[in-house]
């Protein structure tokens, strides 16, 4: 599944002056969610589900191709994850979650998520290590201390589980719980272990203004 129905308030888009979706947003031409569609079904995904806002939903489904359910989405990420899920309740096979915020997600990441779930791990997630020196801050912005970073990973998608995993975890958890921000959390909130693999600087979230500069197209994915 895709999650698309996100506002993108931080990133603050405007469209003939209306604030226009996140996903809605082009990137080399084409908008992000039509990339991040694509970017699956090219890494040989299958039963695509992505869930919208709303109020754009006719616009979604012009965009994407055909064959890809569109589902409303909530008012959090994870309420916009469980109603997409109630599309895969009677699937087969693993679940991936893939935010349409990461439009040029290379297929190896896809296809190492999915090579960790065919070795048997029920979730799993792409990562990659903290390069820069971490610290805290108080209130005002003074330093309080460093982190240590060696164990320090940020957290990209799609993530990965076993279906009834998914399923079940979801089925624990309220969206108006504690404020999950990916699937894996909420997956180890029930006690199951989450795998992680190799993520990629290319499957970058598109969050601010300054990612739009930075986001690139890779010429050739591997
Ligand atoms: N209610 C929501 C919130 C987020 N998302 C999706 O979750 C992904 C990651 O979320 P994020 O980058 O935080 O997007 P937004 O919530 O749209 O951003 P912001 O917090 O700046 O409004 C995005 O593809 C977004 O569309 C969603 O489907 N439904
Ligand atoms: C799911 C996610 O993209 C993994 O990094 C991330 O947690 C989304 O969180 P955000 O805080 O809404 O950007």
């Amino acid at each position: 599944m895709v999650v698309a129905a996100g506002s993108g308030v931080r990133l603050g888009a405007v469209r003939a002056g209306r604030p226009v979706p996140k996903a809605l947003v082009e990137v080399d031409g084409r908008p992000m969610v039509t990339h991040a569609v694509e970017g699956l079904l090219a890494a040989g995904v299958d039963d695509v589900v992505v869930a919208v806002p709303r109020e754009h939903r006719e616009e979604f489904a012009a965009l994407l191709p055909a064959g890809v359910t569109l589902v409303v989405g909530g008012d959090t990420r994870t309420a916009s994850v469980r109603n997409a899920l109630a599309q895969c309740a009677d699937g087969d096979g693993p679940v991936l979650v893939h935010d349409a915020a990461r439009p040029f997600t290379p297929p190896a990441v896809v296809h190492r998520v999915l090579a960790a779930l065919a070795g048997g791990a029920r979730a799993v997630v792409p990562v990659l290590p903290v390069v820069d020196t971490t610290v805290v801050v108080d209130d005002d912005g003074q330093v309080t201390g460093e982190v240590a970073r060696a164990a320090l990973r940020r957290v990209q998608t799609p993530q990965g589980f076993d279906r009834g995993t998914l399923l079940a975890a979801y089925a624990r958890v309220t969206d108006g719980g504690p404020g999950f921000t990916d699937d894996a959390s909420v997956v180890r909130a029930a006690g199951v272990p989450v795998h992680t693999v190799a993520g990629d600087e290319l499957a970058a979230k598109i969050t601010v203004p300054h990612d739009l500069q930075r986001v690139v197209r890779p010429a050739v994915q591997a």
